[in-house]
């Protein structure tokens, strides 16, 4: 696999070099040793699988607070989907920047989202299937999120949304999340 800087510190396009031959293709998503080298999480407490069916179906904006603040490995598997990041990160010179990029599953495309970055994805076409690699267990109570529609980060979706869920529906906007945050950017 490949690891590309994204203009959000930390955060990488993940790109699976395959090896390709007359059955197909054959390459690594991911490696300790390669992770470690690189300085990045090279280990993880949980992995999910996420289906998505219609196109158009926008999932977030997701993160966990502190202590189970979570570095995350998403590869697609199928599919395309929209993929966006959100700096949460009160000391990041990116602080409240989102960035896009489009992952497609017939390449393997992947992302590499470090803790304090808010994620979610609208997909781009039917039938998405993602994996996702978590350094953290999933915590409940520290589920937290941005709502998709803030006015203030104008997201630019490129679909209307569909199925969206109640959860993400209610998330609140950056500015309320960010008024405890901008606290921690005062200098101490
Ligand atoms: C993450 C997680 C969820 N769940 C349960 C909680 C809900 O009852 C159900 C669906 O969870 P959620 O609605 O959070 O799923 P998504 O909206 O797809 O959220 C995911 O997609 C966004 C874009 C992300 O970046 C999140 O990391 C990831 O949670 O699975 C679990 O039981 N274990 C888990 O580890």
């Amino acid at each position: 696999m490949i690891l590309d800087q994204l203009p959000l510190a930390g955060a990488y396009n993940v790109r699976w070099s395959a090896s390709r031959d007359q059955r197909g293709a054959f390459g690594r998503l991911f490696c300790a040793e390669s992770f470690a080298k690189a300085g990045l999480v090279s280990q993880w407490a949980q992995t999910n699988l996420s289906r998505s069916s219609a196109r158009g179906t926008l999932r977030g904006m997701h993160y966990q607070t502190a202590p189970f603040a979570e570095t995350k490995l998403l590869v697609c598997l199928t599919g395309r989907i929209f993929d966006v990041l959100v700096d949460m990160r009160p000391r990041s010179a990116s602080f409240g920047r989102w960035i896009s990029l489009t992952l497609d599953g017939a390449l393997g495309d992947g992302v590499y989202i470090p803790a304090g970055i808010a994620h979610g994805f609208q997909t781009l076409s039917e039938d998405v299937m993602l994996h996702y690699s978590h350094s953290h267990p999933y915590r409940p109570a520290h589920q937290a999120g941005l709502h998709y529609g803030d006015p203030d980060l104008a997201i630019d979706w490129p679909l209307t949304p569909v199925a969206v869920s109640e959860r993400d529906r209610a998330l609140p906007c950056f500015s309320r999340v960010t008024d405890d945050l901008q606290k921690e950017r005062a200098p101490q």
